[in-house]
């Protein structure tokens, strides 16, 4: 059976290479020619290196781990705590990477985590956070102070982002919520805990959360396995039901009753006890751009089916632009007034960049964007808009990135 499915592996490589060698169709290298993009993002090999980010603390071991990997540990000199290794080298055998010491994550997102300007006691609210590497990030940045709360629509891939702050034993200050994102509403439960009225509120009810653990009594699975049911049946109840899949001790919950936890933040609220910072990604590049790269090279062998493919990627690219601006926008209300958000994606179209964000302006009179000050040193350039950056692939050595970084002014 392993033999089979070996041989299957060696034809479709070989396949996808002698395909890669035809030329790209002409309605694609238009739509690339309108997005500024060159060619060679599709064509060129990947020799993109790994990243890597040592986790704070382990810098001493930085020898052992390479005689360990077998290989050298680039310093990224741009970025603090990254290195890059060989794209063919794998580090999840390594005894670093099961120890927790290091963590895969491309440096520009690493880039974008920077251009938050995480401090000591900051509330990050990470919308869309799974599988999560940033968030790791930011809770390694933040180690013993303020609070992160990741929420992610998709409860496999928050779990996996639970395995990992737990690797990394990163979970004291953090939760984890299954929720769209583009109606959560959640204020850091760390300030409704700092209150004294919530705090004697919670010990008079019966219902309070205590310390986690991975396997929840009855009651509380129950009631979770019936937060999903209606949540899979229903969009609205997905979005008004978060289901909180993992807190830290430290994390603001424990102590808190239910009721406490799930009371949405109004607006005059916010302005004082929101989010200081928002962090927002977007895997648009792995669903939309490779999907066209995918089917670019399909339909070098089905050319015929080239328009209703183009129309599809159109279609696809205006839900995925509404579906944006409504993250943002929700976003922005939870973060408190001089509160900053940084707004990314791995698309490296203008529709899921440059357009959500002029369009995002001028929804939100109070919304302003930020010059990126770390980003002098940069290997990017200037999204269409000035202050937002682009990573392009092809020049920076990362596999690419839009960032913007706006801050709130008023509500
Ligand atoms: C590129 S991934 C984010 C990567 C992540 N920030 C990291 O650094 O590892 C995009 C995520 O957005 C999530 N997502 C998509 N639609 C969402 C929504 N409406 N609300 C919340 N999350 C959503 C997807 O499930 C996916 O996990």
């Amino acid at each position: 059976k392993r033999r089979v499915s070996g041989q299957t592996n060696f034809l479709l490589l070989y396949l996808m290479e002698e395909i890669s060698k035809l030329p790209l169709p002409e309605a694609f290298l238009h739509f690339l020619k309108e997005n500024g993009l060159d060619p060679l993002v599709y064509t060129a090999t990947n020799s993109t290196p790994r990243y890597i980010r040592l986790k704070a603390g382990n810098e001493a071991d930085l020898e052992e781990i390479e005689a360990e990997m077998k290989c050298k540990l680039e310093k990224v000199v741009w970025l603090h705590g990254f290195y890059s290794i060989p794209p063919d080298i794998k580090i999840a055998n390594s005894k670093a990477y099961k120890e927790g010491k290091i963590y895969g994550i491309d440096a520009a997102s690493g880039a974008a985590v920077t251009a938050l300007n995480v401090s000591v006691g900051d509330h990050v609210l990470d919308l869309c956070a799974a599988p999560g590497a940033k968030l790791c990030m930011i809770l390694d940045i933040l180690g013993d102070s303020g609070s992160v709360t990741g929420v992610d629509v998709a409860r496999h891939r928050l779990a996996a982002c639970r395995t990992l702050v737990q690797k990394y034993a990163l979970g004291d200050r953090c939760r984890l919520f299954v929720a769209d994102g583009t109606t959560f509403s959640l204020a850091p439960s760390i300030l409704c805990l700092a209150s004294g009225s919530c705090k004697a509120a919670s010990q008079e009810k019966g219902d309070i959360f205590r310390e986690w653990k991975s396997r929840r009594p009855w009651k509380e699975r129950r009631r979770a396995a019936k937060t999903r049911d209606n949540a899979t049946s229903e969009l609205t109840a997905r979005s008004e039901c978060p289901e909180l899949i993992f807190y830290g001790c430290h994390s603001g919950v424990v102590g808190l009753s239910r009721n406490e936890l799930y009371r949405s933040t109004c607006d005059s609220e916010v302005s004082s006890s929101g989010y200081d910072k928002w962090e927002q990604s977007w895997w648009m590049r792995s669903a939309l751009m490779t999907g066209q790269l995918n089917i670019s090279r399909n339909l070098r062998i089905g050319a015929g089916q080239l328009f209703n493919v183009v129309y599809w990627m159109q279609e696809r690219t205006d839900n995925l632009t509404n579906l944006q601006l409504k993250l943002l926008t929700n976003g922005f209300r939870l973060l408190k007034v001089g509160g900053s958000l940084v707004y990314s994606t791995c698309s490296l179209t203008v529709a899921q960049n440059e357009d959500v964000v002029e369009q995002f302006l001028k929804e939100n009179a109070f919304a302003e964007l930020q010059e990126i000050d770390a980003a002098k040193d940069w290997p990017c350039k200037s999204g269409r808009i000035p202050k937002t950056l682009r990573f392009d692939p092809c020049t920076s050595s990362t596999s690419g990135l839009f960032v913007a970084k706006f801050i709130k002014l008023a509500i």
